[in-house]
């Protein structure tokens, strides 16, 4: 699957990042996003591939490009056979996520990146749109700590994993209402708590790298973003657990529908029969082989941000196979024009 395609799909997270910090500090989310997400589906569109959009941008807007179901790439093209190899029609699924954080991007906070994961198909689990209760952590507590711990427990063996005391840990959580007692508990059991106001992928696949100083991601966030952290903790041997989560008055938003009785009987619909499931890294994303591919938008713990220069624009991303078992930085320096200069700093 994968030779040509982990070189091509860097651009793919280039140019949606490139596209989305033009609007950075704008206030406009949505503009940021809807640019992202046009210019990444522009560029995988050139692909020779033939791609399935499983992951996309959601049910819940009815957007009109990269949807769930949409198909990308030259070789989804009916006469596909005459100018694509075997290789590249073969059937893969794509998980997208052009701006996550745009709210990130909208006000000029850092942590913001375009995101995809491709594996093949049937190899990413089709999350549905509702929230996710997850928890991260580095390879060393992979199989230890466990979601149906609590989050005292779990900061215990987190220690003794990482040969590190409680109070030198630090666990991000999303600012939110519903972590109030999470926080608190953290917080009581001697960790150090970073909140962020969005952007959970960044925060879980930090977990998955020594020396970003973030040792966890724990409570609740949106399920097709989990999927995606999946598929990189998968190819990081880091830990990933994420369980739906589908009652309105856990996640304290009128997002999901009204009841809980009612999203189950959608879950269900769904084929999903068992709604309180906890699934794994390899569960969610479980095909043999997953690429992961990230650029920063603004700059973030993992990645700089789209840093623009006259005439041009230097990015970061980062690029992880399970294949090759690589996690690979790419600095890339775009040139639009004619620049003045080429600014290495
Ligand atoms: O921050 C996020 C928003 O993603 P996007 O819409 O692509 O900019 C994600 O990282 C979060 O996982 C999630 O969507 C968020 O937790 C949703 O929760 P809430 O804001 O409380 O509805
Ligand atoms: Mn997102
Ligand atoms: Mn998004």
């Amino acid at each position: 699957m994968e030779s040509t395609l982990g070189l091509e799909i860097i651009e793919v997270v280039e140019q949606a990042a490139i596209a989305s910090a033009k609007w950075m500090g704008k206030g406009e989310k949505n503009t940021a996003d809807h640019v992202a997400v046009e210019a990444m589906r522009e560029r995988m569109n050139k692909i020779h591939m033939r791609g399935r959009i499983v992951i996309g941008e959601g049910e819940r807007d009815e957007a009109p490009m990269l949807y769930i179901g949409e198909e990308v790439g030259i070789c989804t093209r009916e006469d596909a056979k005459a100018f694509c190899n075997p290789d590249e029609l073969v059937e893969i699924d794509i998980a997208v996520d052009p701006c996550e954080g745009t709210n990130l991007v909208a006000y000029g906070q850092n942590g913001s990146m375009a995101v995809l994961a491709i594996s093949e198909k049937g190899g990413l689990f089709a999350a549905p749109d509702f929230y996710m209760k997850k928890l991260a952590a580095p390879p060393a507590a992979k199989g230890h700590v466990d979601i149906n711990k609590s989050a005292t427990d779990n900061l215990k063996i987190l220690s003794d994993c990482l040969e590190r005391s409680v109070e030198e840990l630090v666990v991000i959580v999303m600012d939110r209402p519903r972590h109030k007692e999470l926080i608190q508990e953290i917080r009581q059991a001697g960790a150090r708590v970073r909140l962020i106001s969005d952007g959970d992928v960044s925060a879980a696949i930090c977990c998955g790298f020594a020396g970003t100083n973030v040792h966890a991601l724990m409570g609740i966030g949106a399920a097709p973003e989990g999927v995606i952290s999946a598929a990189a903790m998968r190819c990081l041997d880091g830990h990933f657990q994420g369980q739906l989560i589908y009652d309105p008055e856990v996640v304290k938003t009128g997002l999901i529908g009204e009841s809980k009785e009612g999203n189950i009987a959608r879950l269900n619909e769904m084929g999903i029969t068992d709604p309180d499931r906890v699934y794994n890294a390899d569960e969610l994303a479980s095909g043999q082989t997953v690429l992961f591919a990230a650029c920063g938008i603004t700059p973030g713990t993992l990645m700089e941000g789209v840093r623009f220069f006259h005439g041009g624009a230097r990015t970061q991303s980062l690029v992880i196979s399970s294949q090759s078992r690589t996690a690979r930085f790419v600095d890339t320096i775009h040139l639009f024009d004619k620049p003045k200069y080429v600014n290495l700093k």
